[in-house]
């Protein structure tokens, strides 16, 4: 093992000093550091260090990369500097401590969603479906509806709605069980305190204000019987006071008695605490927001409020207070034979779904973003957003600025336009059909002003902001047997296997900075077919990470150093998924078994597959040669060769 010494002391001086590391840890290759204040690391001189290939920042980590060595350097760092290491999860957490207030508000917000993404992803296209059948009136001279003429629609309608309610009506038991998930509370008390949020001895949410309310008695005060059938914000209060309840009363509560203690105490206050008082504050949000849009559609501002409304109803549809608009509309629809507000909401819905179609286009190669967005797009389009913004614009960030910022432009030519719709209807695409006949030129306009802007801006921000990874860009196609030939190793060379069955890329194309900038070494990736990694050569094992499993480095008997690197970033799985076979100092054979991972878990852990395979120190070999753009089987065919 190499002497740091000298490294050691130069890097902990040009980071800041042991005063300015808030975390650290190691991977296979990297230092990972959070960093009180970036700004002490002076980057340029780290860089110069002989035993750094590199440095790089990410999610708040700043990465200072080693090589296969790392877990030296870091025990020789770590006690020079006298702090104690910590794990992997630590590091994230600390890094994420360094976001903004907003960033943390929208990183958290998107935790507590990914978990109810395939939910509300069926259930936009359930409610987008619906919207076509039973509100676009395309029948008999565009008077009727499918289901207005059809039993077997009608009948489609109504059992579709069976879903639909369960999805968005009942979506406060998800935002709770999620909520206690995430924060590693008991998830059955999460899902029974969401289940009082919407039970049906509760006035349902869309009916308060029509239906009269009701309220259990106590005698000396009354407490609103109101459901919150569809809200975000009180269910996600709801969540956090019963996790923290739930925290208080485990501290405080001997171990004896905890049992009955702390899910009855914890259950039964944060029930009180959500009807008492989170729920009514949430609904007076809702009533304010309904006076604010009703004052301002009527003022001598409308083009600016419509700017404002078009802005901000996408957020509004993120905290569930969307469906207060409802009560207005059909106030205004009463009053005034048409609304002016529901064309911006369905325009607002219109312009979320053209920033989803840039992401497509943008992740194109991204298997996995396709399969949440294209559906999301659809269902967008048809007047059902939540799949997009939580499963995809909210996410990357820009992309729901982008629809805001179409959004506002459509809203104040619409308003100040007067742009009227008849009725509620489909809002989105097929909204169109819902304007009165003498708005429909100009709502085309906004409509295209909606479809064309959110794209644009989001198309541009994603080609600066998405990385190589986020897009997908990995993979390049299998190329033709004749340049594998033309490739192959001549008899003075000596060669080395693949160590897994799958398509061989350039090291250029794997979706990782690092390795795809080579500062790491040459080498090649490998989109795996295969699950278990075996030895390219006769050699030793040089190390392992035993924790993590993802990857391991060898010596070959010509002192050539190979590390090879199961995923990207796999290292956060902590080993869920991941098996050694081998250890430090083993001896292993060309062909033997290594690592076996598991590609279902790498996917799910939402990492790509990707496996990397490099030359970290070229020992006596010269001239090595690497082969890509091939299908390779692990053990059998050459992917390097060298003199
Ligand atoms: O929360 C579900 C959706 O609620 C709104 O859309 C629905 O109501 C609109 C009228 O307010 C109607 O035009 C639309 O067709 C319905 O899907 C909201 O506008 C959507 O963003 C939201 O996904």
């Amino acid at each position: 093992m190499a002497n740091y010494t000298d490294d050691v002391k130069k890097l902990l001086e040009l980071i800041g000093g042991r005063d300015n590391i808030q975390a650290v840890s190691h991977c296979m290759t990297r230092m990972r550091f959070v960093l009180i204040d970036q700004e002490k690391a002076d980057e340029k001189q780290i860089e110069k260090i002989p035993s750094v290939k590199g440095t790089f920042t990410q999610a708040g980590q700043y990465q200072v990369i080693i090589g296969n060595d790392v877990s030296g350097f870091y025990n020789e760092f770590t006690k020079y500097a006298g702090i104690e290491g910590v794990s992997k999860d630590q590091v994230k957490q600390e890094a994420k401590k360094k976001q903004n207030p907003l960033q943390k508000g929208v990183s958290n917000l998107a935790e507590i969603f990914a978990p109810l993404i395939p939910a509300i992803i069926v259930g936009g296209l359930i409610l987008g479906f619906r919207n076509i059948i039973g509100d676009v009136k395309f029948l008999e001279g565009g008077t009727k509806t499918l289901t207005d003429v059809s039993v077997f629609w009608s009948g489609i309608y109504s059992f579709l709605w069976l879903i639909g309610e369960a999805v968005f009506h009942f979506l406060p038991v998800g935002i709770v069980w999620s909520v206690t998930k995430k924060m590693g509370t008991t998830q059955i008390l999460g899902i029974v305190l969401g289940i009082t949020l919407v039970s049906p001895q509760l006035l349902n949410a869309y009916e308060v204000g029509q239906a009269a309310m009701k309220y259990w008695d106590f005698g000396f005060f009354q407490m609103q019987m109101a459901g919150y059938q569809g809200q975000v914000i009180p269910a996600i209060l709801a969540g956090f006071t019963l996790v923290y309840l739930e925290r208080f009363f485990k501290k405080i509560t001997p171990a004896a008695i905890s049992m009955i203690v702390v899910p009855f105490m914890s259950l039964l206050l944060s029930v009180i605490v959500a009807h008492g008082i989170l729920g009514p504050i949430g609904w007076q949000l809702g009533s304010w927001i309904s006076a604010g849009v009703y004052a301002g559609l009527t003022s001598s501002f409308r083009g600016l409020f419509g700017a404002f409304f078009g802005f901000i109803y996408a957020p509004l549809v993120i905290t569930g207070l969307h469906h207060m608009t409802n009560a207005i509309d059909l106030q205004l629809i009463a009053d005034y034979q048409g609304t002016i507000l529901w064309p911006m909401i369905a325009l607002s819905n219109i312009a979320q779904g053209s920033a989803v179609l840039a992401m497509i286009v943008l992740q194109k190669k991204n298997e996995r973003a396709q399969q949440v967005a294209i559906p999301a797009c659809i269902s967008c389009y048809l007047g059902v957003t939540e799949p997009a913004i939580f499963g995809v614009n909210l996410k990357a960030g820009f992309p729901f600025i982008s629809g805001m910022i179409g959004s506002g432009i459509a809203g104040a030519l619409a308003v100040s336009t007067g742009v009227m719709a008849n009725a509620v209807g489909v809002g989105g695409i097929p909204g169109i059909l819902s304007i009165k006949t003498e708005f429909m030129a100009v709502f085309a306009i906004c409509m295209l002003i909606v479809l064309v802007v959110p794209f644009v801006l989001t198309w541009i921000m994603g080609k600066k902001k998405l990385t190589l990874q986020e897009r997908g860009i990995a993979a390049a196609e299998v190329d033709t047997a004749k340049e594998v030939e033309a490739a192959a190793p001549s008899k003075k060379e000596q060669i080395l296997m693949s160590v897994l069955t799958g398509k061989i890329i350039p090291i250029e194309e794997v979706p990782d900075d690092v390795f795809s900038q080579k500062i790491m070494g040459e080498g090649i990736g490998i989109e795996p077919e295969s699950e278990t990694v075996v030895a390219p050569a006769n050699g030793s094992v040089s190390a392992v990470m035993e924790d993590s499993g993802h990857a391991c480095g060898l010596v070959l008997e010509n002192g050539m150093e190979i590390l090879i690197h199961v995923g990207i970033d796999t290292v956060d799985m902590n080993g869920e998924g991941f098996e050694l076979f081998v250890k430090e100092g083993d001896t292993v054979r060309c062909g033997d078994p290594l690592i076996r991972f598991s590609k279902e878990k790498i996917k799910k852990a939402c990492h790509p597959a990707t496996t990397v395979f490099i030359v970290t120190d070229e020992g006596n070999a010269s001239n090595i040669r690497f082969l890509s753009n091939l299908q390779a089987e692990a053990g059998e065919t050459v992917i390097a060769a060298y003199e």
